[in-house]
């Protein structure tokens, strides 16, 4: 077993040997423009470009023609929200969507506020899942488009998309989804979830960083402005030179995705129950955050009471994780997703997410839980309100002194 261990799936992927191999030729071999008509090396790598965005849109029941390459899933988010604000603006200025986003979402919504639209943060119910009726009541005449993703990057949890979308569909409203962390681990598609516009990340599903794709509906026809003035590419929605090896390990990252992606998720799946059983037989007061039943495979995010979560991250060098406690962003607030759905400042503050993947293993797990029982029971003993829960004290009934 290699030390330290990557629990870190939500994050990134390594990029799969079979994904790699696909890639090489288009660095050494055939290195043509995909936009050169004029000879056999640009020919070729359309070839290859044409045949990634088959396997694209068949992993997300698409055609060809609707897949858009971007630079990854933060542009495809920009292109989806501003792009779709900006076409539809005569109709209306308000979109909807849930406080729970990615901030490739999220700040695109702010920034289109300072241009004057108006958006609605919806908040999740306390399982992180956002109500469709919430969705639907917030609808108004002038609404343009609702964004709404399908599994949170956080807590992994699943969204009702095709609910939300329904109620899109129905009232004319253009649906985008940010499929980042749930495309490749269990079923999503366009047709029978009403999505009209989709974000997609390459390194997300063993594919390389740096390169994402945006699903546009041709039928109905959604319409954007292009973010990216140029020559044109991409039907004119993202003008730009393809990334024609990335594109390709986008494709063959999105075939083995399809192929194996049932059978994976039954194995990520025993191997996140096997760490949060372990888990909860070596430690008391843990508080798995979110649906457990509405959840990704690999995706489980724990509060360890009493114990900060960027001190825990610092005792478990050996195993790589992140942390919903303040210090891993620029802003000192603990996780914004966790705080949404209700979770304590405390809670999140402990919080930590384990994102279990393609090559995780049933050693690693064991070996995290081991790490975790024991670092964990020994910063509890460093706590003192750990000490006074221990001996039966209820912290909620104490009077704590005013130190002002
Ligand atoms: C839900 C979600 N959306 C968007 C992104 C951004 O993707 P990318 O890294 O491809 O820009 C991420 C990655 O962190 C994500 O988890």
């Amino acid at each position: 077993m290699k030390i330290p261990i990557y629990m870190d799936y939500h994050a990134t992927t390594p990029v799969d040997p079979r994904v790699l191999e696909a890639m090489l030729p288009y660095f050494t071999t055939e290195y043509g423009n995909a936009a050169s008509k004029s000879h056999a090396f640009g020919w070729k790598a359309e070839e290859a470009v044409e045949a990634a965005r088959e396997e694209v849109a068949k992993l997300i029941g698409a055609s060809a023609k609707e897949i858009v390459w971007t630079s990854g899933a933060t542009e495809s988010d920009n292109l989806a929200v501003k792009g779709a604000a900006h076409f539809y603006q005569a109709k209306g200025k308000h979109l909807v969507t849930c406080k729970t986003e990615h901030k490739a979402v999220l700040d695109s919504m702010h920034a289109l506020e300072r241009q004057g639209f108006e958006v609605t943060f919806l908040e999740p119910e306390r399982d992180g899942r956002l109500d469709p009726a919430k969705v639907q009541a917030a609808l108004r005449p002038d609404t343009i488009l609702v964004s709404v993703m399908h599994a949170n990057n956080e807590t992994g949890v699943v969204h009702p998309i095709a609910e939300i979308g329904r109620i899109a569909r129905g009232a004319g409203v253009v649906f985008h989804c940010d499929a980042v962390q749930s495309i490749g681990k269990i079923p999503f598609d366009v047709e029978a979830m009403n999505v009209d516009l989709a974000s997609i990340s390459a390194h997300k599903m063993y594919g390389p960083k740096g390169m994402g794709a945006l699903y546009v509906r041709r039928k109905p026809r959604v319409r954007l402005v292009a973010e990216m003035d140029g020559g044109g590419h991409e039907r004119g929605f993202r003008s730009g030179t393809l990334n024609v090896p990335g594109i390709v390990g986008m494709g063959k990252a999105a075939e083995l995705a399809r192929l194996e992606r049932d059978a994976e998720a039954v194995r990520v799946t025993a191997l996140r129950e096997r760490l949060r059983k372990g888990l909860e037989k070596e430690l008391d007061l843990l508080t798995v955050n979110g649906s457990l039943e509405h959840r990704v495979p690999g995706n489980l995010n724990v509060s360890f009471a009493y114990v900060e979560g960027e001190a825990l991250m610092m005792a478990v060098k050996d195993v790589a994780v992140s942390s919903g406690s303040a210090c891993t962003s620029a802003s000192l607030e603990p996780s914004y997703v966790l705080r949404a759905m209700g979770v304590s400042e405390d809670l999140a503050h402990s919080s930590i997410r384990f994102g279990l993947g393609r090559f995780s293993t049933e050693e690693e797990v064991d070996y995290t839980i081991r790490l975790f029982g024991e670092k964990v029971r020994k910063l509890r003993e460093m706590s003192p309100l750990y000490e006074m829960v221990k001996d039966g004290v209820d912290l909620n009934q104490i009077e704590w002194a005013n130190p002002h």
